[in-house]
């Protein structure tokens, strides 16, 4: 990580849920992380590891009960509008209107970004056509297929290209075309310099994917670091391997949801 900085950091997040089934629920407990500049980060973990909680902080939607993040030296609390114009955020469920066609989805949100109106068409000529998305310009939300609102959500996100990329399990739901159309996008804002924070659940993603990854259970970090270090340390063939060790070592009951 020499000349690379970090731009995105979590320290001690706790974020505690009154639920009227639960009572008060621990989703996050003490997390920590750091991402950097040129780099994939994944959160990895199963359904209700607390994944999405995390990256609902850093994305300024969600306060924490205890603990600060920041993005870019932003505070994700006090300075949430600072945060929102340096991140792209998508998850599997960013919605896209039935009423706009995919040119006008992102167009409005480059102006709610304030970008000027010849640097934000440029931008987005080249988007659409690295995107592959000339074919679905004038296409209304209404008739898009789950792979085709991806696009526009990912155009969406990147519009104002802020240095810090949000994914939450982004590539639920797709094909194993635009999934891998998906991944290929991260890797090329990789190599723009972006730093990438990746949430899923498919191990194989993060082990194709990411540069460092923490492998989350119970809103905990069970063990951090780049896949082939992980490996080595926890002696598994695979990140699947890992996951189950750890939960084998921490005594940890698999979870039923
Ligand atoms: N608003 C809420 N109120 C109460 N409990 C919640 C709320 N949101 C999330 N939770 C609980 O917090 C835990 C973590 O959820 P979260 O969505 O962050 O996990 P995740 O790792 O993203 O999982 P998934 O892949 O299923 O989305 C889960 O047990 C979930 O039921």
């Amino acid at each position: 990580m020499s000349s690379e900085s970090v731009v995105v950091e979590a320290r001690s997040l706790t974020k505690v849920y009154s639920d009227l089934r639960r009572g008060e629920f621990i989703a996050l407990d003490d997390l920590s992380f750091k991402a950097s500049t040129g780099e994939v980060f994944g959160l990895l973990g199963p359904n209700g590891a607390g994944k999405t909680t995390a990256l609902r902080i850093l994305s300024t939607v969600l306060q924490p009960t205890r603990g600060t993040a920041s993005v870019n030296g932003f505070d994700c609390v006090t300075q949430p509008s600072l945060v929102r114009h340096h991140i792209g955020f998508m998850s599997a469920n960013t919605a896209v209107y039935d009423r706009m066609t995919a040119w006008e989805m992102v167009e409005y949100f480059g102006r709610l970004y304030g970008m000027e109106e010849d640097h934000l068409h440029s931008r987005m000529e080249n988007l659409f056509e690295r995107l592959q998305m000339q074919g679905i310009r004038d296409l209304l939300g209404a008739k898009m297929s789950t792979g085709m609102k991806q696009k526009v959500s990912i155009a969406r996100a990147i519009v104002h290209d802020p240095p810090v990329l949000i994914f939450d399990e982004a590539t639920s739901g797709l094909d194993v075309f635009v999934a891998r159309a998906l991944l290929d996008t991260v890797a090329e804002l990789r190599e723009q310099g972006k730093c990438i924070v990746f949430s899923t659940h498919i191990m194989r993603e993060a082990e194709r994917l990411c540069d460092r990854v923490a492998i989350m259970h119970r809103g905990k970090i069970l063990a951090e670091g780049s896949v082939p270090d992980l490996l080595t340390e926890h002696q598994g063939a695979d990140l699947e391997d890992v996951f189950f060790s750890l939960i084998q070592d921490h005594h940890i009951e698999p979870a039923l949801s």
